[in-house]
């Protein structure tokens, strides 16, 4: 639990010369809920995508269990806003995608869905499910794999209220079964207090406040609040 998984130090991002991301350093401990929120444009999607290696960073290093990532980082998974399901392949053949089929993996994905309510559902297309089925669908693709570290970006922005409630306590409560470390970009500050163990303000291109969440879990609207309202203050800051 004690041992650091994420390393980052020094990490830029330019784009066209044009900064996204400034010298940031952060160090997260192995099975952490941590949490990105800042304004938008602040840098904190780019953070996750040189994490996953999706882009390559302009300078800086970034290492997982002490081996620098280049390129992909096939032990992250990233969950996006949109679930960017493919609507040819089934429920099963969008969770599998690549891997050989047999009856191993048919067990593995039958678990996976009864985990996140869809038992029933393998042999659907995206095209007849709802929204929330959708993002369930995405979180069982991305934790097929097993990854390290799941990395959540703004995975809950387009679902309402309640379905959201349902999904962050579904994703609490696999972090938690998982061992898994989790990193969540959200716009809400109330889901990062609700969800993370610390939440980083990411502000003018940078780290600029980490507050550690000392709440107990399960953590409710009211316990959350006092903590929410220090980091909006934080956020919303002109300095
Ligand atoms: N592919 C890209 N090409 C050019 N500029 C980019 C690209 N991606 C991000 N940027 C710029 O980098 C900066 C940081 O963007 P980023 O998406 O990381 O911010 P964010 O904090 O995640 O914002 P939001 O909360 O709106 O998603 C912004 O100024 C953005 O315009």
């Amino acid at each position: 639990m004690a041992d650091t998984i994420l390393s980052i130090e020094n990490l830029s991002k330019k784009y066209q010369g044009k900064v996204a991301l400034n010298s940031t350093n952060l160090k997260i401990k192995n099975g952490e809920f941590v949490a990105l929120v800042g304004q938008s444009g602040g840098g904190k999607s780019t953070l996750l995508r040189l994490i996953a290696g999706l882009e390559p960073m302009t300078s800086g290093t970034i290492s997982q269990n002490n081996q620098l990532i280049h390129g992909i980082n096939s032990n992250t998974r990233v969950m996006f806003q949109d679930d960017r399901l493919l609507p040819w392949k089934t429920v099963r053949e969008n969770i599998t995608f690549k891997k050989p089929k047999n009856s191993e993996t048919a067990e593995v994905v039958n678990q996976l869905l009864e985990r996140v309510e869809l038992q029933g559902f393998a042999d659907a297309y995206p095209a007849s499910l709802s929204g929330g089925q959708r993002q369930r669908v995405a979180l069982a693709r991305a934790l097929f794999v097993n990854p390290e570290i799941l990395l959540l970006d703004e995975p809950l922005g387009a679902l309402d209220a309640l379905t959201r409630s349902k999904m962050q306590k579904l994703i609490l409560d696999l972090w938690q079964e998982r061992k898994m470390t989790v990193i969540l970009v959200t716009h809400d500050v109330h889901e990062a207090t609700k969800m993370a163990n610390r939440i980083y303000v990411v502000k003018n291109n940078k780290i600029e406040a980490t507050f550690e969440n000392p709440l107990a879990y399960p953590r409710t609207d009211a316990t959350c609040t006092n903590l929410s309202t220090t980091i909006l203050n934080k956020i919303i800051d002109q300095d």
